[in-house]
């Protein structure tokens, strides 16, 4: 029995964690950690019955004597760095929700890792969903290299683009430099800075923030007087559930920093 806490365990990720993570019978729920919850019970929290654990304030307080298999992170982009580090310098298990990891942050999480004999899973988006959309995204560049991304999230969100935006642009611009395909020069100039979104190479990213949705995407692809259009919606916070169990359970399995929850399926 694998046990896991939850960083970040009172945010709206944090509380449907520690609801998954309870309800299956594999791990064992075994704390949370979040700053302004300290003290309250972790299972009250997530809106569930006493689990007779208070909230940790600080990862210091549980990377400890009775520290956890693994520690799952939903919290800010801010301190996810400072957090990862932390956790597997601690020689814990990390799985990353929380979006914002540069290349060269996950580059030095590695190699905290790889000396701590910690594994840690950077996923921006849990969905199977999702990771379809991305798969099937680069899939099709190869066929249409002329495509944009509009992603359109709840307006609580602290970054833009979205991690999924930015990993389903990397992974179209490396199938399109595997096919050695480009898109058509863009030669529209802007009138109002911003107007055509921001650039990850050579796949255009705009970025929608509305109070009423969750988290969605759409991969617009153009072609020859036609146009493909993938799109997935995570209707509510329980889409991502079934990835998260399932990277608690298998990152004992995956030595190193994997990126993107698809190298685990
Ligand atoms: N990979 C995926 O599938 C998904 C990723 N995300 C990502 O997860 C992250 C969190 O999203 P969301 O749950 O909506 O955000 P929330 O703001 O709802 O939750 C974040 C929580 O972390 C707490 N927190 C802040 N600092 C610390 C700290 N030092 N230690 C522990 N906890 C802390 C916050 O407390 P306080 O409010 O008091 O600051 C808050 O309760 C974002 O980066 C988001 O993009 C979201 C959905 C799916
Ligand atoms: O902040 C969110 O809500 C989400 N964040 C992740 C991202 O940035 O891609 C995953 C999902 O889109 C929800």
């Amino acid at each position: 029995m694998l046990r896991v806490m939850v960083c970040g365990a009172g945010g709206k990720m944090g509380r449907e964690v520690v609801k998954a993570v309870h309800a299956d019978a594999e791990l064992v729920m075994a704390g949370g950690i979040d700053p302004s919850q300290a003290g309250n019970d972790v299972g009250t929290v997530a809106g569930i019955e006493s689990l007779h654990i208070p909230m940790a304030a600080s990862l210091d307080e549980v990377l400890g004597e009775n520290k956890p298999d693994v520690i799952v992170d939903f919290t800010s982009p801010a301190i996810i760095f400072e957090n990862a580090k932390k956790i597997l310098g601690a020689g814990v298990h990390i799985v990353i929700g929380t979006t914002g990891l540069s290349q060269e942050q996950r580059d030095e999480l590695a190699a905290i890792g790889k000396a701590n004999n910690a594994n840690c899973l950077v996923a921006p988006n849990f969905s199977l969903g999702a990771v379809m959309m991305m798969k099937v995204s680069a899939e099709l560049a190869q066929y249409f290299p002329n495509v944009e991304i509009i992603e359109l999230h709840h307006n609580h969100k602290y970054d833009a683009p979205s991690g999924t935006a930015v990993l389903t642009a990397k992974l179209i611009n490396e199938a399109k430099a595997a096919a050695n395909v480009v898109a058509t020069e863009d030669l529209t100039r802007e009138s109002l800075p911003g107007a055509r979104g921001a650039k990850v190479d050579d796949v255009t990213i705009h970025s929608v923030r509305l109070p009423g949705y969750v988290a969605h995407q759409e991969v617009i692809f153009g072609g020859y007087d036609e146009a493909l259009v993938v799109r997935h919606d995570s209707l509510s916070r329980l889409s991502f559930m079934p990835g998260v169990v399932l990277a608690c359970k298998k990152i004992v399995e995956h030595p190193g920093l994997t990126y993107g929850l698809e190298h685990y399926l």
